[in-house]
């Protein structure tokens, strides 16, 4: 039977925080502010330009009001997309784990909050994109993580049963969408964002993607065997 492995894209396939990080620092330069080094903008680069452009004006001592914020977001996506596989690359391991993955069995899909356009032109950018069933957006549904809608319609549109899913994500955002719908999720600790109230949520944390096999993947479809003599 079919099994499903959803991969997060940012901070969980593929480390955009370098190529998101040079988008960022071009709006601030625009704005004669000093650049961020990518390991200080690195925890705030998985939750959309926004949010980064925000922590960035914030480290500054200013403030972004909404204009300011719309217009750098416009400039920020416009050369980010420009710009996307420039320095970003698959974490080491992923390709291999998906290899794996894939000969066992598992089907792949990405549920990313990243536009889809610009999802999958990452990920052709990268030569991945072949391996997915389905490279779903914060635009391709109606709602985007942690609304359940999201992975919810990734799953569907790979076609298969949502028991047969497990969810690879780094933040909170994919731990609350793969709780919302009972998915099995493996938080990846080297993402871009703060995960400790996470890891007691999910069903494994992992630090390298040579733990990611298809044994650990399988076990966590298994039922959980009843208790003796109940
Ligand atoms: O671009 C974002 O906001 C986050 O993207 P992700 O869901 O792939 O981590
Ligand atoms: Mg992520």
């Amino acid at each position: 039977m079919t099994k499903l492995a959803v991969f997060d894209l940012d901070g969980t396939l593929v480390d955009t925080a370098p190529d998101l990080t040079a988008s960022l620092n071009m709006c601030l330069a625009a704005d004669r502010l000093a650049p961020l080094p990518v390991d200080l903008a690195r925890p705030h680069a998985g939750h959309g330009a926004r949010k980064m452009l925000g922590f960035a004006y914030g480290h500054h001592g200013r403030d972004l009001p909404d204009a300011l914020a719309d217009e750098h977001l416009e400039r920020f996506l416009s050369h980010y997309e420009a710009n996307i596989a420039d320095l970003s690359r698959p974490f080491p391991g992923v390709v291999a784990a998906m290899d794996r993955l894939s000969r066992s069995g598992w089907s792949l899909a990405v549920c990313t909050n990243k536009r889809e356009s610009l999802a999958v032109k990452l990920l052709d950018a990268l030569d991945l994109s072949d391996r997915f069933v389905a490279i779903c957006g914060q635009d391709t549904f109606a709602g985007m993580k942690p609304d359940p809608a999201h992975l919810g319609g990734t799953i569907d549109r790979a076609r298969v049963p949502r028991d047969r899913v497990v969810m690879i994500g780094d933040t909170m955002t994919d731990v609350a969408a793969a709780r919302a719908l009972c998915v099995p999720c493996i938080l990846m600790d080297f993402g871009h964002a703060e995960i400790e109230a996470g890891r007691k949520q999910v069903a494994a944390v992992l630090t390298d993607y040579d733990q990611l096999t298809p044994t650990l993947a399988d076990a966590l479809l298994e039922p959980e065997p009843s208790p003796a003599g109940r």
